[in-house]
């Protein structure tokens, strides 16, 4: 048996990146994420025929473009990011604890991690997603994967998982400090901009699989606890409160969809309807990110861009995703020792 540091192995897993920007790597990696069940939630024969014939061939040419913007010489900001806050991580939980890091895509992949894992025989694993709101696309996904492995072992050790976290307050003082460079009153607008989701896969998260009779804009309670849309207007309340902002000043949204049937307002119409009514200045957190990734970069800081230039408005800020911000680690932190 090989030698352990300490008795818990922690599992950090973040939602991975294609292993190069070339279309053949960001084509494999495409078709392992679109081929998920959670992710494309429609029978498998149908998802194969749509993803395998349709959605990759076509996709992979122009995403391996952008994939090749965003690339830079430590790789891809997201798996970049991971690394460093794995290493914080382990440094900060001391000697009783191992930081792993695997990806629910591509490398290092679960399987692989939780092999070491397993040879390493702790007694206690705890999981850890780096998605601070619950979504079936990105959380359940993760945590699948790791079940679908450690069912396997002879031996099944304490294993604890943390589902989401969004509330925290050391996550959402993490964002406000990384804002804290800003100032506000420049800003013409502010947009709280989280990943798309189809409204059908928030919805199967209630037992009749509709969102009736809850207010998921404005209360969170036991019952819509999961739905990605009330965590993301939670995460927006609980930062607007801090930032005193008023209700007026700011839009929540939603973006990167794939199609029509997506969370609603979508982010890109914002912008532009923003900057119709005169805008010149918008500030943009991303609060579902915590790496800075393609979805950030990339479709905020150029795209929108663009898109608010085009119809009179002048800039588009981003604010910095969570990346290796101390806080940031100190939150993972006490959700391992305290959760
Ligand atoms: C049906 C499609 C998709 C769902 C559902 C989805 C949910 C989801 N995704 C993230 C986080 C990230 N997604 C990223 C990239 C990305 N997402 C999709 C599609 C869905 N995501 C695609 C096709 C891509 C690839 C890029 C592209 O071709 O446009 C990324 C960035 C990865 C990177 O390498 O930088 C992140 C991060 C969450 C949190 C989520 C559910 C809430
Ligand atoms: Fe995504
Ligand atoms: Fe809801």
């Amino acid at each position: 048996m090989n030698s352990i540091k300490g008795k818990t192995g922690v599992l950090l897993i973040n939602l991975g990146t294609p292993d190069s920007p070339s279309v053949g790597n960001v084509r494999s990696y495409l078709s392992q994420f679109l081929n998920d069940p959670r992710v494309i939630d429609i029978p498998w024969l149908l998802r194969k025929m749509l993803v395998n014939l349709i959605i990759v061939p076509f996709r992979a040419p122009k995403s391996a473009k952008i994939y090749k913007e965003l690339w830079t010489d430590q790789g891809s900001p997201l798996l970049y990011y991971s690394e460093r806050v794995q290493s914080m991580l382990d440094t900060e939980l001391g000697d009783d604890f191992t930081v792993h890091l695997a990806m629910r895509y591509k490398n290092p992949s679960i399987p692989s991690v939780l092999e070491e894992m397993r040879k390493l025989n702790y007694q206690k694993i705890i999981v850890v997603t780096m998605f601070p709101q619950y979504a079936s696309a990105s959380t359940g996904s993760a945590l699948e994967a790791v079940m679908d492995e450690i069912k396997r072992w002879w031996v099944i050790p304490d294993v604890k998982f943390i589902s989401q976290y969004y509330d925290h307050p050391l996550f959402i003082d993490a964002i406000l400090d990384r804002a804290r460079k800003y100032n506000l009153d420049e800003y013409d607008h502010v947009l709280f901009s989280y990943h798309g989701l189809p409204v059908r896969q928030v919805d199967k998260v209630y037992d009749n699989g509709v969102c009736e009779g809850h207010d998921c804009e404005s209360t969170i309670t036991e019952e819509n606890q999961y739905c990605y849309k009330a965590t993301c207007y939670a995460t927006t309340r609980l930062l607007t409160e801090k930032l005193g902002l008023d209700k007026s000043r700011y839009t929540v949204c939603f973006q990167s969809r794939l199609d029509k049937n997506w969370l609603e307002p979508f982010s890109d119409k914002v912008v532009e309807q923003k900057a119709k009514e005169g805008a010149k200045k918008i500030l943009i957190f991303s609060p579902a990110f915590t790496a800075d990734c393609l979805e950030t970069i990339i479709e905020i800081g150029d795209e929108y861009q663009e898109i608010f230039e085009e119809h009179g408005g002048e800039k588009v800020q981003l604010v910095e995703s969570l990346n290796d911000h101390p806080l940031w680690v100190d939150c993972l932190k006490d959700l391992i020792l305290n959760r």
